[in-house]
């Protein structure tokens, strides 16, 4: 098990076809929610007032983040900063 805090900033190009900006966020939405219902996506939260997330991912390996991350369908229009967490020593559950 491997843990990441993911933030994804959202940069749709103003001029992209609405029709292809709303079948891709579409997509988006169906991919997070299978990945979601499989345990992988742990949490989903809108920074308020900005078109970003933050996401905790919970994967094998860096390598399966990395799958998984360049399959978003926003993936060419997002930036994305990635951090690997290890387990605090002061945490007092299991
Ligand atoms: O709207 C976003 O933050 C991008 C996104 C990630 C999963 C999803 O459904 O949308």
């Amino acid at each position: 098990m491997a843990l990441f805090h993911v933030r994804m900033d959202v940069k749709i190009p103003h001029d992209l076809d609405p029709e292809v900006r709303a079948e891709t966020v579409a997509r988006e939405k169906a991919y997070s929610q299978e990945l979601q219902r499989s345990g992988k996506w742990k949490e989903l939260w809108r920074i308020v007032g900005q078109y970003s997330n933050i996401s905790i991912f919970d994967v094998e390996s860096a390598d399966e983040l990395h799958e998984l991350l360049q399959g978003l369908p926003l993936f060419p229009y997002m930036d994305m900063e990635v951090m690997a967490l290890t387990r605090h020593p002061s945490r007092i559950d299991d």
